[in-house]
């Protein structure tokens, strides 16, 4: 359904010396510096898979999805989703998929619920009694009735977003990109909007490639995730994999009475424990990372103890969080295996 071949997106950035004279200068003889958002990234999806889309700020998810739903056009290599090229068939491709952008609405602002909903059934073309049956199925699913008759700008987040959702479904799209669909909100719209995207998948066998910072979304909802560092794809595979060959991966975050700026490691754990990137947001946390078959945890939290002045310490399991936040803070490209891409 969705085929990527080795693509690219360069972004060419004008550059400007500091200061007044930089800002003159830059009006005379533009600099520019090219900025590699994705390097010859690849994957495979097929119809009805769900796909967790997942890598730190700045990582180049936006990007890749700018391209597939053809908004962007990429620098080079090749996308196809259900047979077509987005950016050279931008309207064809619009009809067969959905999007859901955080922060950004596709319904129109001042007008009832309802009332988009009517327009994108024209939009679209959807067919009466399509509509009404699709329609209803969500209403009841994302509890919508009561905000049909409200214009968007009057609801809430959560409100908002679950309209959103079903306005992405509507068309019944054969694929759907879905860019942090739960950010902001209440755990209980967070499962409603969990069920409902499973239900659409169960149901119509939609494709959905999820976009998110939520790990708990991708546990619930997605079977494979592609994780992206600095524009790379460096794992591509299932949840199981991933934590079959991390699952032993611990990480116990300290907080140390003192700042931690002048930390070491010490010794006796130096060769078996790794210090993760320290956070600028607290000068008292190190994290620590371990194989539990190397040292356990209490040994670890022993040997720390007896070296500084432990205020508090938290231990993370071997949750896909853990594992995620390890792999995106040590860009583990070599140890992570790529999956073969066809
Ligand atoms: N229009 C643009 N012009 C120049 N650089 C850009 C542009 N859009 C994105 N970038 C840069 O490309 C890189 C990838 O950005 P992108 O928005 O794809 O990341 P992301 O993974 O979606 O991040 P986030 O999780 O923060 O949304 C970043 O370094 C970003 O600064």
């Amino acid at each position: 359904m969705i085929v990527v071949k080795n693509l690219e997106k360069h972004y060419k950035i004008a550059k400007r010396d500091p200061g007044l004279r930089g800002a003159i200068k830059s009006l005379f003889h533009r600099k520019f510096e090219t900025k590699k958002a994705v390097k010859k990234i690849n994957m495979h999806i097929k119809a009805g898979e769900m796909v967790g889309y997942i890598g730190a700020n700045g990582a180049g998810k936006s990007t890749t999805i700018k391209m597939l739903t053809g908004i962007l056009t990429p620098t080079s290599g090749e996308v196809k989703v259900n047979g077509i090229i987005p950016y050279e068939n931008r309207q064809q491709n619009a009809s067969h998929i959905g999007a859901v952008f955080g922060q950004r609405t596709q319904l129109f602002w001042d007008i009832p619920v309802r009332e988009s909903y009517e327009l994108l059934k024209h939009i679209y073309e959807i067919p009466q009694a399509q509509y009404e049956e699709t329609l209803k199925e969500f209403v009841d699913v994302l509890h919508l009735e009561p905000l049909l008759g409200i214009p968007v700008r009057q609801l809430s987040l959560g409100q908002k977003m679950r309209c959103e959702l079903a306005a992405a479904f509507l068309h019944r799209p054969k694929v759907v990109y879905l860019d942090e669909p739960t950010i902001g909100l209440d755990v209980a719209v967070k499962v409603r909007i969990r069920a409902f995207i499973k239900q659409m998948n169960a149901r119509y066998g939609t494709t959905v490639l999820l976009t998110t910072h939520d790990m708990q979304d991708i546990e619930e909802i997605c079977q494979r995730i592609i994780i992206i560092d600095d524009g790379s794809v460096i794992y591509d595979g299932s949840i199981q994999d991933i934590k079959s060959q991390f699952g032993d991966k611990r990480v116990i975050h300290f907080e140390l009475e003192d700042a931690a700026d002048s930390f070491v490691l010490p010794e006796t754990i130096s060769e078996v424990t790794e210090v993760l990137p320290r956070s600028d947001e607290d000068p008292h946390l190190v994290s620590l990372s371990f194989s539990n078959k190397n040292i356990s945890g209490a040994e670890v939290i022993h040997t720390m103890m007896n070296h500084y002045s432990v205020a508090d310490l938290t231990i993370a399991d071997a949750k896909i969080e853990t594992i995620v936040e390890e792999i995106y803070g040590r860009g583990m490209k070599k140890e992570v295996q790529h999956e073969e891409i066809h």
